[in-house]
């Protein structure tokens, strides 16, 4: 039987678990698909470095073109990142009739449209189920599983690492620095982290997610992005408190033909199922008219989870392959949807504030609620007042964004408060 040849882009962490899967896998993958699968040639950047997995080293090579040229190859899959080069490497792969398979958000997220038309244009499939929230089978869950169903809300815990850093900051009281070094070490960070600490990678998958979820057309522009950066311990304390957890959260919301995307820190009430994920796991909440609520967990990082879905795209190409059906699972038009204002976008608040402890001040707070027809569902002042004043906790009912940034402008000019310590979005 002739195997599938597979040129893999990439032995680093998704990589080595890729060999592993397909090597270690191989009868139950022929038996799916009726003919070996075979990793014929490995790009990565240092063929002297040495591996986690033994690899014949003359697979191995340092130049892309030399595995998208190989008219023997018939599927490239993707796993080294970046944007720019990935983007040209996959188009020229494209171009020469191989069907590709990605597990890189940030091309997706920034490319999707472009690529997906040029796979539709050359009858290829172009997969990318490990791109979010890598071993759960989220992509394939909303384009085959809610085909029926107009989906509401899609609400996800989609990075990895920032989960596995609020998780260990929650309950060792661990600190930042420290908890983001070992998500690094255990091959869970992105190769700059920034991206997972200040929400960026969760905001790429979101606009996947979003895009696939809503079938319209959500460019990575349209969703804002907050990451943990200046989560404290205080706030994940009161959160406790008050029966929240903190977690980073991707919210998409959809009524009529306007949506919202956005990723931030949120309070979650620990009656929620979100809020007990926890660790590198991911979950994803969806909301359709139809179904209601559902819900998909599962490790969303790592080596051989994200490996998982990869070698999963790939048994799906060659079964089109066998089949005669490549480049037929394509979303054939979008639309094109609104996205809402800040009037449009309601939740509740957490607020923590610094303020001055004297007689009055609770009414003057009050007051500019009041003023800005925010509805307030409960403040607490801590026992332990701090050294200059008071804390004041408030949880808001819901209240719109722009009615939300009022109050915030409000309570800057208001002497009796000495600093806003923090805001969050509050669910369930
Ligand atoms: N790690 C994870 O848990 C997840 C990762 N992803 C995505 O998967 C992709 C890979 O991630 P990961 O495996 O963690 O990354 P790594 O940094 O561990 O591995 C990247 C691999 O690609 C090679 N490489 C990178 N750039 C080039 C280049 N320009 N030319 C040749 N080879 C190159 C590297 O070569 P060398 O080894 O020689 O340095 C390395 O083998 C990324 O898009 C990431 O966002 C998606 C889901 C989960
Ligand atoms: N860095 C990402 C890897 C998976 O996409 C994460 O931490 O989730
Ligand atoms: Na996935």
């Amino acid at each position: 039987m002739k195997p599938v040849k597979v040129g893999l882009l990439g032995l680093g962490t998704v990589g080595t678990g890729v060999v592993r899967i397909v090597e270690g896998h191989q009868e139950d993958l022929q038996s799916q698909v009726g003919s070996p699968i075979l990793i014929s040639k490995i790009l990565v950047k240092d063929r002297a470095k040495s591996r986690n997995v033994a690899v014949d080293a003359s697979k191995l090579t340092e130049d892309p073109w030399e595995i998208v040229r190989d008219p023997e190859i018939d599927v490239i899959v993707e796993v080294m990142g970046g944007v720019a080069h990935s983007r040209d490497v996959i188009l020229e792969a494209l171009e020469r009739g191989k069907h590709v398979v990605t597990a890189n958000k940030d091309l997706m997220a920034m490319h999707g449209p472009e690529i997906l038309a040029k796979a539709r244009e050359k009858g290829c499939d172009v997969l990318y189920e490990a791109s979010v929230a890598g071993g759960i089978p989220i992509i394939r869950t909303l384009i085959e599983g809610f085909s029926s169903d107009r989906i509401t809300k899609i609400m996800g815990i989609v990075n990895g690492t920032t989960n596995y850093i609020l998780t260990k900051m929650s309950r060792e009281g661990a600190a930042y620095a420290d908890v983001l070094k070992e998500a690094q070490a255990l091959g869970y960070a992105e190769s700059d982290p920034t991206s997972d600490v200040e929400g960026l990678d969760a905001a790429r998958k979101m606009t996947i997610l979003s895009t696939l979820g809503f079938r319209a057309n959500v460019a990575l522009e349209d969703v804002s992005a907050k990451g943990i950066s200046n989560v404290t311990q205080e706030d994940i304390g009161y959160a406790k408190r008050l029966g929240y957890e903190v977690k980073l959260l991707g919210i998409a919301e959809r009524q009529d033909d306007t949506i919202s995307v956005s990723v931030q820190p949120t309070m979650v009430k620990t009656s929620h199922p979100i809020a007990s994920v926890n660790g590198v796991f991911n979950a994803v909440y969806v909301h359709g008219e139809a179904v209601g609520e559902t819900m998909f967990y599962g490790p969303g990082a790592g080596e051989m989870p994200t490996a998982t879905s990869v070698v999963a795209d790939l048994v799906a190409v060659v079964k089109n392959m066998k089949l005669g059906v490549n480049g037929r699972q394509a979303q054939l038009s979008y639309k094109v949807m609104k996205l809402k204002t800040d009037e449009q976008i309601s939740s509740k608040y957490f607020l923590l504030l610094h303020v001055d402890d004297k007689a009055g001040v609770l009414a003057q707070i009050a007051q500019v609620f009041s003023n800005l027809d925010v509805s307030i569902e409960s403040v607490m002042q801590p026992s332990a007042p701090h050294k200059s004043g008071a804390e004041l906790i408030i949880i808001t009912h819901n209240a719109s964004k722009a009615a939300m940034n009022k109050v915030l402008q409000a309570f800057e000019a208001l002497p009796a408060v000495q600093q806003i310590k923090s805001v969050y979005r509050v669910e369930g």
